[in-house]
């Protein structure tokens, strides 16, 4: 004999037997598209209409708030409703506030898209809601969090995550805003002491409607895919570290490393016979430019408003001079690279007296400041050139860089030492032939910039700061070489420092360099250790205008054609 199971008429109604049975009956398959359609589609809103949101409206998304999951039970959330239009200006006024103050910690850049970010929303949202978290409760008390005492705070953001999908479900927009300090939101609304803030909650009818994420369009990040977010069971053991900020540029592979390792040792002759070039080649081999024969060097010129402060021992119209030979093909740099092999191009980057026939124009367009008393560029220009450079270095061959432009070992030994933290002394050197009262100058100068400028700068902010156009634009090159996978053989002091601000844009671009020479120049040798790169020759060069590098190109552009044809062993 059975008898019928004895349903309770509270609780789960469900049987063991029910639940083997089919055990996805949990699911609700009407509501499920539903959901993940909200999920996909909640944004964060920044644009509000001002019309009133109804009573019952926001009860129903407040009541999904409050069913957020929550630590020991604890609902820790408590949920200040903001209508009084005096506190939303007064949180605007904060917003607005540390939106400068973060703006100023970033490079020009972002800070720039910091500021055009609409973050209007605090002001024209008719609601606010300023989500905190009652953290009076000792956490031993509650199930959870004597072992993750911060769990009531996570509380709170499941809290706000239920907000905002309800919000997203019922046609309303939703920003969580906290570019606030927090003890500043908390006292706009007198929260007592244990009781700490999450931020402020605009919400309200959207006035936009965004179909991606803002910063995702703003172009400052990217959604990740899932498969660089969930790992197998274990993190795994070679994680590499933090995870770096997004890039397009790789290396290439350990493969392609090893293997242009492996092909070398086939030649009859002992590995690495040809020491530093043997090394040289193996790079090149290893971005699969084994093959080539020829390159181009590039020249970029550009005067320079520090040159007036008498760090140069040249002045006038040498700049120009110099790149005018380059264009005819008569500059020391512009002959070594015909006995190279290369051709010569020439970017002006900015010379005095308008731009220069025969060259590629990129010069900028904003002011231009002396490094001591105002900005090299603005961050504008930094874009510009950067991009001109990035287009410029996407070619076939390999790339010799040069660079022409009376007072600009001043401006690279302040580049250098806004990059790498270094002593202005140890970077300042005597350029195109300084004496000792122009070197105190250099040197004074160099401190001067640093001082109003800061140093261990981001690239791009060092570059506003202390760079000079011709150097910005061979960083770009740099770049787009790289991207290109194409090699790029560096000069001397001036060259290296653009270099040096391109890798630390985007590590990976030092694979595509090599260094061509040591000059004479201090601090030199400093930017190629901080690059990692051993130079072909050491020549004691005191050159510029890609001369050395142009030297280095033809002997490395030997030693390929030398590993080519040496004959193989078995
Ligand atoms: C005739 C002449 C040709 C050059 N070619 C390259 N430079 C080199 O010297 C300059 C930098 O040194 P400083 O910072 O001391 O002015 C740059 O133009 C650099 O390329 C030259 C300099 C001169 C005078
Ligand atoms: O080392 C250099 O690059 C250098 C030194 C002096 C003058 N111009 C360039």
């Amino acid at each position: 004999m059975t008898y019928p199971r004895p349903v309770p008429v509270i609780g789960d109604a469900t049987s063991a037997a029910e639940r083997a049975g089919d055990p996805a009956a949990w699911a609700m398959p009407e509501h499920a598209g539903g959901l993940y359609a909200v999920v996909a589609a909640r944004r964060d809103v920044r644009r509000y209409r001002p019309d009133p949101v109804p009573d019952d409206v926001l009860r129903r998304v407040l009541a999904a708030g409050h069913a957020a999951p929550s630590v020991g039970h604890s609902q820790p959330w408590r949920f200040v409703v903001v209508r009084d239009p005096a506190t939303r200006d007064r949180a605007a006024v904060l917003t607005d506030r540390e939106r400068l103050r973060q703006a100023a910690q970033l490079e020009p850049d972002a800070a720039r898209r910091l500021l055009d970010l609409q973050l209007e929303g605090v002001r024209e949202a008719p609601l606010g809601i300023v989500v905190c978290c009652d953290r009076r409760t000792p956490a031993a008390g509650v199930l959870g969090r004597a072992t993750f005492p911060d769990a009531d705070l996570w509380s709170c953001a499941a809290a706000i995550q239920n907000l905002w999908l309800a919000a997203r479900a019922e046609g309303l927009g939703m920003g969580w805003v906290t570019l606030f300090r927090p003890e500043e939101l908390a006292g706009l609304v007198g929260l007592p002491d244990g009781v700490a803030t999450l931020g402020w909650l605009c919400l309200g009818w959207p006035d936009e409607r965004p179909p991606a994420p803002g910063l995702e369009r703003a172009g400052w990040s990217r959604r990740l895919p899932l498969e660089s977010v969930v790992v197998e069971d274990r993190w795994p053991a070679d994680d590499g570290g933090p995870v770096a900020p997004p890039s397009h540029l790789r290396a290439p592979g350990r493969e392609a490393v090893v293997g242009a390792r492996d092909e070398a040792d086939r030649l009859l002759t002992p590995p690495g016979s040809l020491g530093v070039l043997d090394r040289a080649v193996d790079r090149l081999v290893a971005l699969g430019r084994g093959d080539v024969s020829a390159g181009t060097l590039v020249l970029a010129a550009a005067d320079h408003p520090v040159a007036a402060l008498g760090v140069s021992a040249y002045g006038g119209h040498v700049t120009r001079d110099v790149a005018r030979a380059a264009v005819a093909g008569t500059s020391v740099g512009a002959t070594a690279a015909a006995a190279a092999g290369l051709t010569t191009v020439v970017v002006d980057a900015g010379v005095d007296g308008g731009p220069l026939p025969g060259a590629v124009h990129a010069r900028p367009a904003g002011p231009r400041g002396d490094l001591a008393s105002a900005p090299a560029l603005t961050p504008a220009d930094v874009e510009r050139l950067l991009a001109a450079g990035r287009r410029f270095g996407a070619r076939e061959g390999l790339l010799a860089l040069g660079e022409v432009g009376v007072g600009n070992t001043t401006v690279a030994a302040a580049l250098a030492a806004g990059l790498l933290g270094a002593d202005p002394a140890e970077v300042t050197g005597l350029g195109a032939g300084a004496d000792s009262a122009v070197l105190e100058r250099k040197r004074a100068v160099v401190a001067g910039a640093l001082r109003r400028a800061g140093s261990g700068l981001a690239p791009e902010r060092a570059l506003a700061e202390l760079g000079g156009p011709e150097l910005t634009v061979l960083a770009g090159v740099v770049l787009g070489a790289a991207a290109a996978g194409t090699p790029v053989v560096l000069d001397g002091f001036a060259v290296s420092v653009a270099a040096l601000a391109a890798v630390l844009l985007e590590p990976a671009a030092q694979a595509c360099l090599v260094a061509g020479q040591r000059s004479r120049e201090r601090g030199h040798e400093l930017v190629l250790q901080a690059l990692g790169l051993e130079p072909l020759l050491d020549l004691r060069l005191r050159a510029g205008e890609g001369a050395g590098a142009a030297l280095a190109a033809g002997l490395l552009l030997d030693g390929l054609r030398i590993r080519r044809t040496t004959a193989r062993v078995g």
